[in-house]
């Protein structure tokens, strides 16, 4: 049995409150859940390693050392923790952008008590909570030239907080005004085959002689912004997104005419006159395949670009209420050693006022109504604003002054 720190031995002894938020001057917070005590230790920054997690069980007095999966936050200075619904931990760490401020340590969830059955030991998991409600990823699909990307590009630049593109790795090579890591990531044969075989793909297909691929990173990353994602990839690689475990909404584009996608894609003139026969035969597949294969339930004809791009709105409720409520989150909240948290019904109250900065308004609700997911991933659905308690006015747009 290890020692038990100073800080909470008392608290082991008596009457050590339950549900509250618990904090320590040794970097130690410890969260009562029936009869376990789960101590997270922040960890000194300078000293490396990653933030621990231990068990003290009150009925046998003896200290358990679980297997922590997911996962696990960075090492932080000082960190707050409060107990949600008997079965996770939610943790704020201190001096943290919004991304890496928020983390679930689960105790007692589906997930964990599963997780203990089949290794037969006390688990612990960790998922890391993502701002935003973040809805369904697009995939959109069809043949070459009928104007994905250009759909694409017109709502991003419309919703640019609200969307995201997954960016797909490719063994093509770059167009002329194509950038690596924003159009796509270009790469290797051999070094994506690999890639393909460690499991880093979440579906990948040859088109047109290339290999494509889209990541499981790359639709993290924007998960993780609080976006919603969007999928540019062929009917192959939506059948695989299909069968995969992300939950999508599948869009088919299909040109006017057959003549009309020829004269697109040479007018594009990013292609060789071979490239583009082979991108032509493979469009007549593709829209078969578009239209009978069952996997899309909307079909979207671009003849007029402006028409085609009010109906893909309205497939997405993209009304203007919905774009005008919209709101950015701020980058990120200065979580200095004196912040203080406390839950109220399905809030976090987060208060970093210090007696320097007391005018300024600094408290912010964390709204924990909408979670979504949770280990081994993301938890989503985390919603916050700024609350000015001397305005005594609750700013729920965001817009922190
Ligand atoms: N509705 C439209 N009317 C006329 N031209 C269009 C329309 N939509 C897109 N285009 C043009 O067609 C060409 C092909 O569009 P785009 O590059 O967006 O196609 P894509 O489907 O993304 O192709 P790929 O699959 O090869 O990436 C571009 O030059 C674009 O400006
Ligand atoms: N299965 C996948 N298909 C992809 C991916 N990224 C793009 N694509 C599709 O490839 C063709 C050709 O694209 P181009 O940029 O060379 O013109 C087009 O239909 C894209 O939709 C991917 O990650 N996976």
């Amino acid at each position: 049995m290890g020692e038990t720190p100073a800080f909470f031995a008392d608290n082991l002894l008596g009457d050590f409150p339950k549900k509250v938020d618990s904090k320590s001057k040794a970097n130690e917070t410890a969260i009562v859940v029936g009869s376990k005590i789960y101590v997270i230790n922040g960890v000194d920054p300078e000293s490396g390693s990653t933030i621990g997690v231990r068990i003290f069980d009150k009925t046998s007095g003896e200290w358990i050392n679980p297997i922590v999966l997911g996962t696990k936050p960075e090492p932080s200075k000082h960190h707050s923790a409060v107990l949600l619904n008997d079965d996770r931990v939610l943790v704020v760490r201190g001096n943290s952008t919004f991304s890496e401020c928020f983390w679930f340590l689960e105790v007692g969830t589906p997930f964990v008590s599963e997780q203990e059955n089949t290794l037969g030991n006390e688990v612990v998991a960790w998922s890391k909570g993502v701002l935003g409600n973040v809805e369904k990823p697009i995939v959109i699909s069809g043949p070459s030239g009928v104007g994905k990307g250009t759909l694409i590009s017109k709502l991003m630049k419309e919703f640019p907080s609200m969307f995201g593109f997954s960016v797909s790795h490719t063994t093509r090579a770059p167009r002329e005004k194509e950038q690596n890591g924003i159009h796509y990531h270009f790469t290797d044969r051999t070094v994506m085959e690999r890639e393909i075989k460690d499991g880093k793909f979440l579906e990948f297909a040859s088109v047109h002689g290339n290999l494509y691929g889209t990541s499981v990173e790359a639709v993290k990353v924007v998960a993780d912004a609080g976006k919603r994602c969007i999928l540019d990839i062929d009917v192959q690689g939506a059948r695989s997104v299909k069968a995969s475990t992300l939950d999508a909404i599948f869009i088919f584009v299909s040109p006017p005419s057959f003549e009309e996608l020829e004269k697109r894609l040479r007018a594009r003139a990013t292609e060789t006159e071979e490239q583009i026969q082979k991108r032509l035969r493979n469009a007549r597949a593709e829209l078969e395949q578009g239209k009978s294969s069952g996997l899309f339930y909307h079909i979207l004809v671009n003849d007029d670009l402006e028409t085609c791009y009010e109906k893909l709105k309205n497939i997405l409720c993209l009304s203007e209420d919905v774009k005008s409520a919209r709101k950015t989150f701020p980058e990120s909240i200065d979580l200095s050693i004196e912040h203080s948290v406390s839950k109220i019904d399905q809030n976090l109250l987060i208060n970093c006022s210090t007696a320097e900065h007391e005018k300024a308004s600094n408290v912010y609700v964390l709204d924990l109504s909408l979670l979504k997911g949770g280990a081994p991933g993301r938890t989503r659905g985390l919603n916050m604003y700024a609350n000015n308690p001397l305005a005594g006015d609750v700013n729920r747009d965001n817009q922190l002054s």
